[in-house]
């Protein structure tokens, strides 16, 4: 499993840099808008990027630790939404059809042997195993994911897509991305833990002993990914972590979601630590190991609203944003062809 992801090209930053700083408004008055222009020429290693089309993946898959009673909601909830995905009444697909993005849904491992309309059949297994029992999955099915996840969006990029946005619909899989998280960050197992979908003080405080108890028993390096998603992880998220791996091999910049999106692109970057480079934050979510992820990666959010969907919600709704930095650069008039001496 070999990913080839080039550095950045700063070369193309620093064209970009010069050429917002002739456009027709004080310096800098662009804020951060300016250095996410920059950023996306780095990414494409082009001055003038451009990132229309947006391409929202999402990748759905089932929990085996939601026999522990982790979630809100009971797994079946994972298939059901996988239909209302198809059906167009998602979020997500209210947003996508907002920022016309073309939309992939796969799925990659949702329990029983519903086949959904419109929905990419990549089922690698039906579920991880519950962790705290067995491993998640086995090494060779996590690298499975990862070429599925791999392949879904190369093949969305061969379509003509110009910015990633990853997504993801898994009943149980903040316990899974917090498990990562904890591994890979070493931060204490209930800072990096929250509510989910919404569960009380009690199931809380459960889930982060489940996920204790866990990483206990199986003990993964903290610097190998597959190790990792084999232990504690969850099969749409090496979906993700495939997903991101890719567009960055492809200088397609990614635009991050929330926790779970978040956690895959952790495991991305320690894969190839230059994916890093390719990532924009686009929202900060309630789930509080959010913000420890981000810190992880260094990388500061677009936007805070609360959110905690997931489906790739947030980055969506983050997207104009972006799409306004490099439009901002490459159609703003210059001093000189404005006539503004
Ligand atoms: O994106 C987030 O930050 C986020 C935070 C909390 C929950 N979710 C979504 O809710 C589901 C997981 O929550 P849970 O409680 O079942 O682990 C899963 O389908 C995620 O898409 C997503
Ligand atoms: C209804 C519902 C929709 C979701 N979308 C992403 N995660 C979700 C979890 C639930 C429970």
């Amino acid at each position: 499993m070999a990913f080839n992801i080039k550095p950045i090209d700063r070369l193309s930053g620093e064209k970009a840099s010069e050429h917002i700083n002739q456009l027709t408004k004080p310096l800098g008055s662009l804020g951060r808008l300016e250095s996410l222009a920059v950023q996306l020429a780095e990414i494409t290693a082009n001055p003038f990027p451009s990132v229309c089309p947006p391409g929202v993946l999402v990748f759905a898959a089932d929990h085996g630790i939601t026999e522990e009673g982790v979630s809100a909601f009971p797994s079946d909830v994972t298939a059901l939404m996988a239909v209302n995905f198809s059906s167009g009444g998602a979020a997500i697909n209210v947003f996508a059809r907002m920022i016309e993005a073309q939309m992939t849904v796969v799925d990659i491992g949702i329990k029983g042997h519903q086949v959904f309309p419109g929905v990419q059949a990549c089922k690698i297994r039906m579920g991880t195993a519950n962790f705290v029992r067995e491993k998640a999955m086995s090494e060779y099915e996590a690298e499975q994911a990862i070429s599925t996840g791999r392949e879904q969006a190369a093949a969305m990029i061969q379509s003509g897509v110009k910015c990633l946005i990853p997504g993801e619909m898994g009943i149980g899989n903040t316990t899974s991305s917090s498990a990562l998280l904890a591994a890979i960050t070493g931060l204490d197992v209930h800072a990096i833990t929250g509510y989910g979908t919404g569960i009380e003080e009690k199931k809380k405080a459960r889930k982060s002993e489940l996920i204790t108890i866990a990483l206990e028993k199986h003990r993964p390096d903290k610097e190998n990914a597959l190790e990792l998603l084999s232990a504690v992880g969850g099969l749409e998220i090496a979906g993700m972590c495939g997903a991101i791996l890719s567009a960055a091999e492809h200088r397609i910049p990614i635009l991050l979601d929330g926790f779970i999106c978040t956690a895959a692109a952790c495991l991305a970057v320690l894969i190839s630590p230059n994916v890093r480079d390719y990532l924009i934050a686009g929202h900060l979510s309630e789930e509080p190991g959010h913000k420890k992820a981000l810190e992880w990666l260094g990388l500061e959010p677009l936007l805070k609203l609360q959110l905690r969907l997931g489906e790739g919600s947030g980055a969506a709704l983050a997207y104009p944003i972006v799409k306004g930095a490099a439009k901002m650069l490459c159609e703003m008039a210059t001093f000189e062809q404005a006539g503004i001496k």
